[in-house]
């Protein structure tokens, strides 16, 4: 059974070489975790005490202003930093997606690159060479899978890397937000296959900034405000209190339609 226990965990890092020259005028900082400087090291703490539990099935998006701590407490839940202190346990297998181009290689072909980046997410050689006649023609690269990486413009790149990405089992399924910057078109043809990965995989922690996006793959989310975990609920709960506004509110017609909801339940005491 796949599971993530993180308890009064902190994630601090010291940075060495900060600069101790002051500045004429004092900038106020609205972002980015606390700066501690009582020690002869600056400190930036960016993630204070925080506890989490997931179990297989849940889908949790993760929101909060620039520098909150998204992207540390991904690397924490994927098992890439360990707490400074308090303690992580993670049980399962782990698909980080931070950066859908990376682990490949310019200079070998895309079918190549297709086997060696799902191998980088877990995936044996075996249950690549299965999927990868299925991936070839998810991206519609045609005979360019045979050419070199190097020859591919940024949106076949992700055509490519969105294709291995979305063909693999995760057991602990870890996406930070480049998924969501792909072009609207191709993102609207990789729509089901995200869905039905999301289905495949035991547990989601999705860092997005766009509501749709997240409605359409989460149902409960964590708040991250300096480091911390300000609040952690239903997607929508989350949402409301975030951003100050239901996020039904806006969402186009389509985006309404796509996640089955009727457009008259998002307005006060509407027809
Ligand atoms: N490798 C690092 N070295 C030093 N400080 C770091 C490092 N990574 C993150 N931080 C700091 O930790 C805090 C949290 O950063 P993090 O990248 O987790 O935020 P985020 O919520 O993902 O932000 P964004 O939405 O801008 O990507 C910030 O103050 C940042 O300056």
């Amino acid at each position: 059974m796949v599971s993530i226990d993180v308890h009064n965990a902190y994630v601090d890092f010291p940075i060495f070489d900060a600069k101790t020259r002051s500045m004429k005028k004092r900038v106020l900082g609205k972002v980015g975790g606390k700066i501690s400087s009582d020690q002869k090291v600056p400190i930036i703490e960016a993630l204070h005490d925080v506890s989490i539990s997931l179990r297989e099935g849940d889908r949790v998006g993760l929101v909060g202003h620039n520098g909150a701590g998204k992207s540390t407490l991904l690397r924490l839940l994927a098992g890439i930093y360990e707490p400074t202190r308090g303690s992580s346990r993670i049980v399962g297998r782990i698909a980080p997606v931070f950066d859908l181009g990376i682990g490949m290689d310019p200079e070998i072909s895309g079918v190549e690159n297709i086997l060696i980046r799902g191998l980088f997410l877990g995936m044996s050689a075996k249950e690549m060479e299965k999927r990868v006649d299925d991936i070839a023609e998810f991206t519609e690269l045609g005979d360019y899978l045979q050419m070199p990486l190097r020859t591919y413009s940024t949106g076949m790149r992700v055509r490519l890397a969105l294709g291995v990405v979305t063909s693999i089992d995760p057991e602990i399924l870890i996406l930070d937000e480049g998924i969501g910057a792909v072009d609207a078109a191709f993102l609207n043809k990789a729509r089901d296959r995200l869905k039905d990965l999301v289905k495949r995989s035991g547990i989601l922690v999705f860092a997005n900034h766009s509501d749709e996006f997240l409605m359409e793959l989460c149902d409960t989310a964590i708040w991250m405000d300096e480091g911390h975990v300000k609040k952690q609920g239903s997607l929508r709960e989350v949402l409301t209190e975030y951003k100050g506004r239901d996020p039904f509110e806006n969402m186009s017609q389509e985006g309404l339609e796509r996640l089955g909801i009727e457009p008259a339940t998002t307005t006060n005491g509407g027809e």
